[in-house]
């Protein structure tokens, strides 16, 4: 990999400054990256990227697939933000983990690629966004995607792939690689065979990225599995879209330059980003827009005066705006923040994926990851990698499965659900919202549940932190374990994130809201219920020697279910909407992404997802970004 001084578009704070740019984009993040990359195909086009976080290319910690339970919780590529204290989940603060370098949160990420349901999407189109339904995002995923065929690895899989798979739904030659783990957890053949003597749409699907994933599989990963010096290492923003741009002289990315604010008038046009670089603060104008990439998190940013593209990650992008001047003045006069731009819904409507579980440990012989506490294994495991980029070093965990809520509800349950969803008025979802939502519960073709296997023992008494639950529990040390977690696809849950202070560089109040709707309880209990059905089929039961975590419980008890799930409850990581597309008054970004009320600027990044997915989310972020860019260009007749 090129090393940072053979990259001329990583530049010094003066030669940033230098430079005039069309377009400023905050946040080199996942999405951050792609428009930037995009834009500056056409060398007439200016840009420049302010990333708060370091550069950290070329580090094997972020190369190296597996290290991502050593990175998640590290402040050299983490925010390290905490939610404030959740009222109906044990009022525990939790770690709310996102990328802090190049790359954003596709550095740090446990690297699963996953496409939502082709519901997600079009709903989010029924919802009034024109132009993102699925057949309108099918050549963004296809855009962003370079599949790997299996048939090419240099290196044989431990155990065979029993994923089917269609290359026409891929892409060829996209700048994120997509392979097949060649090392998995051995048992995950015991647990796709025991799921599929459940139901024909509990067991393996024909394809999972055609816009239907039911079924029980092992999935792609954002790992490069191509015959070069990049086999069996990460595939992030950086390797796919910064690199092979970097020496391109329109483009010019800052490190550690945190954005403060947006440069906004009083009729909310944006003309510049406000920006600290060794504690001084810089302005720098930009001509065409702003992009703001910050991430869910930095949307109070929207501040400024032209067309920022705001990429800065889910949870910052709110932040920004709001630092800006850019929406709720009742919120906004509390940190002493004139309101320039009246956009209410700017923080709102934040929505995480919530995530339960149960641990279990399993027979003797049997080896989960749990096998690298052994210095033995640790370095047979390194010698693999090293050797030939196999082992499990060069894996990420990819055993999942998605199954319906009406599959595993009776029909009154499933009645019961909806109307729960239909009369509450307490969610933050309109009306429009909570009618979709409730049609997919009912719906049997809809993954409204997410089950995935994690090969290793998880301390679910520390689901709070991200590093102590990495840590197996003390009476499991020396143990062989894995967890098998159930998520929500469509949380009616939700929060908000909003500033408390004018100081960028204090964390935003982050309140995810979880578990705050009972419904939410009730899909993950069926969840649970499922898990353990599936670990008492054969030939998964065989496996198992015992239930780690809860010992004891009865899942036939919904009582005993919400107790533990209001307890053993954590993030998937998939925060969104916080700066969520839709109609004005619903949306605070309209479907051109561009944010109501401002000119020059549009928020492009997970935040402005305006329902939630099916799934893990970033495949969906880079076709978001894809589209944007080419938004982007349409717009400007670029
Ligand atoms: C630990 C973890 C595991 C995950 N696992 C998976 C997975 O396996 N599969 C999957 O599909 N998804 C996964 N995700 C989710 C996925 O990675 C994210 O949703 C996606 O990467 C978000 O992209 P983004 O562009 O919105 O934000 P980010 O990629 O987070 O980018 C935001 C960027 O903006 C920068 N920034 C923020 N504020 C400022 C500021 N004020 N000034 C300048 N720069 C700023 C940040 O440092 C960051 O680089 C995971 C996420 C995390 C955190």
């Amino acid at each position: 990999m090129a090393e940072v001084s053979q990259l001329p578009a990583l530049c010094s704070l003066e030669e940033f400054l230098e430079q005039k740019y069309d377009f400023v984009i905050v946040g080199g993040g996942t999405a951050g990256l792609v428009v930037a990359a995009r834009l500056t195909e056409n060398p007439n086009v200016t840009v420049g990227v302010l990333e708060a976080g370091p550069a950290n290319i070329g580090d094997p910690m972020i190369m190296m697939p597996v290290m991502y339970t050593k990175i998640i919780g590290d402040p050299k590529y983490d925010w390290l933000h905490k939610t404030v204290p959740q009222k109906s989940a044990n009022d525990l603060e939790y770690d709310q983990p996102r990328g802090r370098c190049l790359g954003g949160s596709s550095a740090i990420n446990y690297q699963m690629y996953v496409r939502g349901h082709k519901l997600d999407y079009d709903d989010w189109a029924k919802l009034g966004n024109k132009g993102w339904g699925y057949d309108d995002l099918l050549p963004y995923f296809r855009k962003h995607e370079q599949f790997d065929d299996p048939a090419g690895y240099s290196t044989v899989s431990n155990i065979p792939l029993e994923t089917k798979y269609n290359t026409n739904f891929h892409g060829k030659d996209g700048p994120i690689h997509t392979s097949f783990s060649t090392w998995r957890l051995p048992l995950e053949k015991e647990w796709i065979a025991a799921s599929s003597t459940l139901g024909n749409k509990i067991g393996s699907p024909v394809n999972a990225w055609d816009g239907d994933h039911l079924g029980t599989f092992h999935s792609l990963s954002t790992i490069d599995r191509s015959k070069g010096d990049m086999n069996g290492t990460r595939s992030y923003a950086v390797t796919g879209y910064l690199l092979p741009s970097a020496k391109r002289p329109n483009l010019k990315v800052l490190t550690e330059a945190l954005v403060s604010k947006l440069v906004v008038s009083e009729g909310g046009e944006v003309t510049g980003v406000e920006f600290l670089h060794s504690g001084v603060s810089h302005i720098v104008q930009v001509m065409k827009e702003v992009v703001l990439s910050a991430g869910v998190v930095c949307s109070p940013l929207l501040r400024s005066r032209s067309t920022l593209v705001l990429t800065i990650a889910q949870i910052k992008s709110p932040q920004v705006l709001e630092l800006s001047g850019i929406g709720n003045p009742s919120i906004l006069s509390k940190s002493g923040i004139k309101c320039l731009v009246d956009n209410p819904r700017v923080g709102e409507g934040f929505n995480d994926h919530s995530t339960t579980g149960f641990g279990y440990e399993v027979v003797e012989g049997e080896k989960t990851l749990d096998m690298l506490q052994n210095d033995a294994d640790i370095q047979a495991a390194m010698t693999a990698y090293m050797t030939d980029k196999s082992g499990p070093f060069s894996s990420g965990g990819a055993a999942m499965g998605f199954v319906s809520y009406a599959d595993l509800a009776t029909p009154s349950e499933v009645a019961a659900l909806q109307k729960s969803i239909l009369s509450d008025n307490d969610t933050g979802h309109d009306a429009a919202t909570k009618k979709l939502v409730a049609q997919s519960i009912a719906d049997h073709t809809y993954g409204s549940l997410q089950f995935i296997l994690i090969p290793a023992t998880i301390n679910m008494d520390r689901f709070d932190s991200q590093v102590a639950m990495f840590q197996p529990p003390a009476h499991q040390l020396g143990k062989q374990g894995f967890m098998l977690v159930t998520c929500i696809g469509r949380p009616l849950s939700r929060g908000s994130i909003h500033i408390t202070s004018s100081d960028p560089q204090a964390d935003p109040a982050i309140d995810p809201g979880y578990l705050t709707h009972p419904a939410d309880i009730e899909v993950l209990s069926k969840g649970l219920q499922m898990i353990e059905k599936v670990v008492s089929t054969s030939p998964m039961k065989e496996k198992i020697k015992r239930r780690y975590h809860p010992e004891t419980i009865d899942t036939g008890d919904k009582k005993s279910l919400e107790a533990y799930i209001r307890k053993a409850i954590t993030t998937e990581y998939h925060p969104i909407g916080s700066v969520a597309m839709g109609k004005k008054g619903v949306g605070a970004v309209d479907d051109r992404l561009k944010v109501w009320g401002t000119k020059g600027l549009r928020v492009i990044d997970a935040s402005v997802m305006p329902l939630h997915i099916s799934g893990n989310i970033i495949a969906t972020v880079y076709a978001i970004a894809e589209k944007g860019s080419d938004m982007i260009k349409e717009d400007w007749g670029l």
